[in-house]
C-alpha cells in the first residue's frame, strides 16, 4: 500500500501506559502508522498487577466499532484483550461485515501478574468464532496450552508440536511466542502453512517486560501493510521489540514489572 497505515488496536487499558491500548499506540505512532482504537474494557492495573475491570457492554463495543469503521476503514487490525464471550463475538462479528486486510489476534488470556483478563469460559468462543477469522494468532505459551487444553510446553520441539497443533485449529498462521521458556535467546515460531521459520534474539538480562506481547502484535499490525509478507513483517516486528525492551532499564515506571520503551525510528 501507499500513504500510512491506518491501523486499529481492539483491547482494555493500563492506566501505567505500558501494555494494552497506550502500549499499542505508542508503538504504532513509533513504527510510522497512524493509531486507532477501540476500547473492550477499562482495567485498573500497573506495573504491579491488576487491581479491577470494568467491562465495556458488548453492544458498546459493537457501536464504537460501527462508528469508526463506516468512516475510516482500518488498514490492519490488533485485537489484544477481550474480557468476555459476548465482546469476542462483537468482535468477530464486526470482522465478518468490515473484513479489514489484515488481522493479528493476540489471545491475551492472564495478565504477567498472574490475573485474567478474558473470562475461562470465553476461550471456547475465543477458538471457535475470532481464530478462524484471524491471519496470524499470536499466542504465548500459557495460552497455546489454553487453547489447545494442554499443558504448556517446555521445549523447542514442544513448542513446534503444539504451533502445528494451532494451525489444526483453522487458523491460518501461527507466531507461538517462547519468551516464557529459559535460556539466552528468546525463540518465536512462525508457521505459516507453507514455512516454519525459528525467529531468535537475544535475551535481554532485565525484569522490564510489561507489555512485550501487546508490543509484538502491535508492532506486526503496524507494519505489515508496508511490508512484503507475513515472515518479513514478523521479523521487523521482532526487531523493534528488542530494541524497546533494551530500552526498558532507561525508563523508571512503576515498582513492579516495568514497561519496554518506545522511541521512534525509521523502518
Ligand atoms: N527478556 C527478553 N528479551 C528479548 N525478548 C523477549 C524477552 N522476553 C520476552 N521476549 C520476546 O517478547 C515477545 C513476547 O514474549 P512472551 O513472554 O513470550 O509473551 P507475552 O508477553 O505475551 O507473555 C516474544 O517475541 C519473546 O520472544
Ligand atoms: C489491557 C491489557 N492487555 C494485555 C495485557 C498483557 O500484557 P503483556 O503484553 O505484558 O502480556 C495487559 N496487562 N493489559
Amino acid at each position: 500500500m501507499t500513504g500510512i497505515p491506518k491501523v486499529l488496536s481492539i483491547a482494555g487499558t493500563d492506566p501505567s501506559g505500558g501494555a494494552g491500548i497506550q502500549a499499542d499506540l505508542k508503538t504504532f505512532s513509533a513504527l510510522g502508522a497512524y493509531g486507532m482504537t477501540v476500547v473492550t474494557a477499562l482495567v485498573a492495573q500497573t506495573t504491579t498487577g491488576v487491581r479491577a475491570i470494568h467491562e465495556v457492554p458488548a453492544e458498546f463495543v459493537t457501536q464504537q466499532l460501527d462508528t469508526l469503521l463506516t468512516d475510516v476503514p482500518a488498514d490492519a487490525v490488533k485485537i489484544g484483550m477481550l474480557s468476555d464471550a459476548r465482546v469476542t463475538r462483537a468482535v468477530a462479528s464486526a470482522l465478518r461485515i468490515y473484513r479489514p486486510p489484515y488481522v493479528v489476534l493476540d489471545p491475551v488470556m492472564v495478565a504477567k501478574s498472574g490475573d485474567r483478563l478474558l473470562a475461562a469460559e470465553a476461550v471456547t468462543s475465543l477458538r471457535e468464532e475470532l481464530l478462524p477469522l484471524a491471519d496470524l494468532i499470536t499466542p504465548n505459551l500459557p495460552e497455546a496450552a489454553d487453547l489447545l487444553g494442554e499443558p504448556e510446553a517446555k521445549t523447542l520441539d514442544e513448542m513446534r508440536d503444539q504451533a502445528r497443533r494451532l494451525l489444526g485449529l483453522g487458523v491460518r498462521r501461527v507466531l507461538l511466542k517462547g519468551g516464557h521458556l529459559d535460556g539466552e535467546e528468546c525463540v518465536d515460531l512462525l508457521l505459516t502453512g507453507e514455512e516454519e521459520i525459528e525467529l531468535t534474539a537475544p535475551r535481554v538480562p532485565t525484569r522490564n517486560t510489561h507489555g512485550t506481547g501487546c508490543t509484538l502484535s502491535s508492532a506486526i499490525a503496524a507494519l505489515r501493510p508496508r511490508h512484503e509478507g507475513w515472515p518479513d513483517t514478523v521479523r521487523a516486528a521482532k526487531d523493534y521489540l528488542t530494541g524497546a525492551l533494551r530500552a526498558a532499564d532507561t525508563l523508571a515506571v512503576g515498582h513492579g514489572r516495568g514497561p519496554v520503551h518506545h522511541f521512534h525510528a525509521i523502518w
